[in-house]
């Protein structure tokens, strides 16, 4: 499955100011890298901080996950299409209604001459195991096929990609077809904690069950050299070596 699509390694900027996304992104002199900025760092900086890594050269995901009635994702894409973002994303449970809300409030936010950003579904969180999802969220499926389903949907309802496990990566590209992004956190070296995921999977596995995307966040964020790293995640997740 190696090799379909676009391939790119997001960092997880999980900080809780830009003082320390500058610190960690002072490993990285010169990088122009793909990052991504979560519910933390957005709610205590607010869009600027979107604007300033976009200045410093960087593609940035705004990883927010919107969840609510249509009208108001709609609405709330809206402005976020304005940010110049690279990525943004949505939660597949709120269903095919609200996802194409999602669609249309980007595709009427975007400035003219702008590209429009990739709008991506979660499926099920990589910190969701299989006995949570039936037993205490009480979806009566198997987890693979509930990511499928919520996959199918958000293609049906004209988004870019999904949100999953690599371990899912492979069924999802065989049903949404290639063009279709697969965004893979829970992403782990062999020897590194696995923290609060549960479906992880290594740089290296990711690439070969055919991941477009993966993010990491601690392995590189919490790391005593964050530039060694993430050079080698990627290289294990680009297949190089040495
Ligand atoms: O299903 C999901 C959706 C989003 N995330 C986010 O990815 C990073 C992963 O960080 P690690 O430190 O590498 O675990 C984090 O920002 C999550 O909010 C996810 O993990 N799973």
């Amino acid at each position: 499955m190696e090799g379909a699509g676009s391939m790119s390694l997001i960092i997880a900027l999980d900080f809780p100011n830009r003082t320390e996304v500058e610190r960690f992104l002072s490993h990285f002199a010169g990088e122009k890298l793909y990052v991504k900025v979560g519910m933390e760092l957005f709610y205590s900086e607010g869009p600027g901080i979107v604007s300033y890594l976009k200045e410093q050269g960087h593609q940035v995901f705004v990883d927010l996950k919107l969840h609510d009635i249509p009208n108001t994702v709609k609405s709330a894409m809206r402005s976020l299409a304005r940010l110049g973002a690279d990525m943004v994303n949505v939660h597949a449970a709120g269903g095919t209604k609200m996802m194409r809300a999602a669609w249309e409030g980007l595709a009427e936010g975007t400035p003219a001459g702008q590209e429009r950003p990739l709008c991506i579904a979660v499926t099920q969180l990589t910190s969701t195991s299989e006995t949570v999802m039936q037993q205490e969220l009480w979806i009566d499926k198997p987890l693979q096929e509930t990511v499928l389903h919520y996959a199918q949907l958000a293609k049906e309802s004209g988004l870019d990609g999904v949100v999953c496990s690599a371990l899912e990566a492979e069924a999802v590209r065989n049903a949404c077809g290639n063009g279709f992004h697969t965004v893979t956190p829970g992403i782990r070296q062999a020897a590194d904690s696995t923290d609060d995921q549960i479906r992880v999977v290594t740089p290296e596995d990711a690439r070969k069950l055919g991941s477009s995307y993966i993010v990491v966040g601690r392995s590189i964020t919490g790391a005593e050299h964050p530039l060694q790293a993430y050079k080698t995640i990627q290289e294990q997740w680009e297949g190089i070596t040495l």
